[in-house]
């Protein structure tokens, strides 16, 4: 035991020697060739290579980072033996990984590879003009040389692939939104995120079921028509308006829309994008399967620049086009708050210009209660692919809300109710959110909540009957006013009038030279 105790001392003393004449051979300035020299004689000695896939990629968040860790999470759980455990804040599903600094292998196309899960402390902060993450993560993949030209693409293509497979199994949709502005989190990224959790689908959505159908048979090919859109030459993605009074189920819409296609949803908060550079970031910021939404689009961007032309004359598009001071998004008008200089054009392009195309098989939708007040530009096809009236809740759309709220088959109701219902329903103009909302107060009692429907129905409509009646009086007497007043206009500048029809005598009798 002394004689072992012995050599081990000796051996010691031989490396602190042999560091001590390293450190005389090699001073600080010529070490880091050194190890970079050591480096490439090991590289070529040995018979691996390595790839590192750093969780932050410069200043952006690596896609592939976060790809990995998914797709790993599948793997471990099986055959891991320490693993980490996350679950997100409201998520349904747990996610398996590994720990740090662990490894794991794997088997693609009959090649083993060994991927090994580096954390590192960051040095302390140097300047940034963003805040980093304490810690450095990335994943580390080893293949060996021969292997690489065989499976490494595919195997990254697969990776991804089986990533956004999970994604969508675990069911957790993610609404994302950009409350904080442009600026970007430690990650690099301008959205926040929180699991989208809304049950809202196409069955419980209240509306008529011919419209309905055209709807889902819209998304239905949108979603498998990537080859379509290549063929064609058109970028993945369409764009939705939906538009109607409020409370008729738009929102419900987008949430449907997002279940019914296992996409995430980007709700775009346009009053807190300052300008047309942040909107593109945000933009670009964007994945792939997503409804990227922006709601009330008529309340939300200060319209002033659209409405120099008038919201309703074509003209209105000529200009926004050409004029270069709403091009450029400088100069325009910043609204009465001041500051935000997002412009017609950025919103157009937006949607559809050059950078719209960054990302694939994405869904635009907007919503507003006014589509009179658009510019349209705005709603054109390419932009806006599909305009849908969401209205008053019709016949059709309140059997769904009968079955949904009171349980009732068709064959539950009184013939007689269901007729008055029928006869009613659409003079009441009533919205589905008002009509839920009787429903959801008298649920335990189905026969009572049917009643007081009718009743509340009945009382809307004679309602609307009569506010119709005294609009049409007041229009009336508006028509007499206005028919006084072009006299009196006429009498006061005979002028005009004689101009006019001079000068469509001097129109007719070219016409006649001409005929001659
Ligand atoms: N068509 C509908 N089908 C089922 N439920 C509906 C429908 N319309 C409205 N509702 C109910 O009313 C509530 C409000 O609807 P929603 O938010 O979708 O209306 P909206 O059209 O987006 O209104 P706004 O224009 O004010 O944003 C929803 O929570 C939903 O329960
Ligand atoms: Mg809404």
């Amino acid at each position: 035991m002394k004689e072992y105790w012995g050599s081990l001392a000796s051996i010691l003393g031989v490396l602190a020697f042999c560091q001590s004449l390293l450190q005389v051979l090699f001073p600080p300035e010529l070490r880091f060739a050194t190890l970079k020299l050591f480096n490439r004689i090991f590289n070529m000695f040995t018979s691996y290579c390595y790839f590192d896939i750093t969780e932050i990629d410069g200043v952006n968040t690596n896609e592939l980072y976060n790809a990995v860790q998914l797709y790993l999470s599948s793997c471990v759980s099986t055959s891991g033996s320490r693993l980490s455990l996350t679950r997100a804040l409201n998520s349904s599903a747990i996610t398996f990984g590994l720990t740090n600094n662990d490894t794991l292998f794997d088997t693609f196309n009959g090649v083993t590879v060994l991927w090994e899960h580096i954390v590192t402390q960051r040095q302390a902060q140097t300047f940034s003009w963003r805040p980093l993450p304490d810690e450095k993560r990335g994943f580390t993949l080893r293949i060996k040389k021969k292997d690489k030209p065989l499976i490494l693409d595919s195997y990254l293509d697969y990776i991804m692939e089986k990533a956004n497979d999970i994604r969508r199994k675990n069911e957790d949709r993610l609404l994302y939104t950009n409350s904080r502005g442009g600026s970007l989190d430690s990650r690099g990224h301008p959205w926040e995120s929180v699991p989208f959790k809304h049950p809202s689908t196409f069955e419980t959505l209240a509306m008529d079921p011919v419209k309905k159908a055209e709807i889902i048979e819209d998304l239905k090919d949108f979603a498998n028509g990537q080859s379509f859109y290549q063929k064609t030459g058109r970028a993945w993605k369409r764009g939705y308006l939906l538009y109607g009074p409020p409370g008729t189920g738009k929102s419900s819409m987008i949430a449907a829309m997002a279940n019914y296609l296992g996409y995430d949803i980007y709700d775009l908060e346009l009053t807190e994008v300052h300008h047309n550079s942040e909107l593109r970031k945000l933009l670009m910021k964007t994945s792939s399967k997503s409804i990227i939404v922006i709601e009330d689009i008529d309340c939300s961007i200060d319209l002033s620049n659209r409405k120099k032309g008038g919201p309703n004359n074509s003209s209105s598009i000529g200009r926004s086009y050409c004029d270069p001071e709403m091009r450029s998004g400088s100069g325009v008008s910043t609204g009465e708050e001041g500051g935000n200089s997002i412009t017609l054009s950025g919103l157009l392009n937006f949607t559809d210009g050059l950078w719209s195309c960054c990302g694939s098989e994405r869904i635009f939708v907007f919503t507003t209660n006014h589509i009179d007040k658009l510019d349209p530009a705005l709603l054109r096809s390419g932009r806006m692919d599909m305009h849908v009236f969401m209205s008053y809740c019709s016949f059709p759309a309140l059997r769904i809300l009968l079955k949904n709220y009171l349980g009732n088959a068709e064959s539950d109701l009184d013939e007689g109710v269901l007729k008055e219902l029928e006869e009613v329903i659409d003079k009441a103009e009533m919205t589905p959110a008002d009509i839920s909302e009787l429903l959801i107060k008298n649920r335990r009692n189905k026969d009572r909540a049917v009643i007081e429907l009718l009743e509340a129905l009945k009382n809307k409509a004679e309602m609307k009957l009569k506010s119709g009646d005294c609009v049409r009086e007041k229009d009336l007497n508006d028509v007499g006013e206005e028919e006084e007043e072009q006299e009196k206009r006429a009498l006061e500048s005979p002028k005009e009038g004689c101009d006019y029809e001079d000068s469509i005598k001097k129109e007719e009798e070219d016409e006649e030279k001409k005929i001659k």
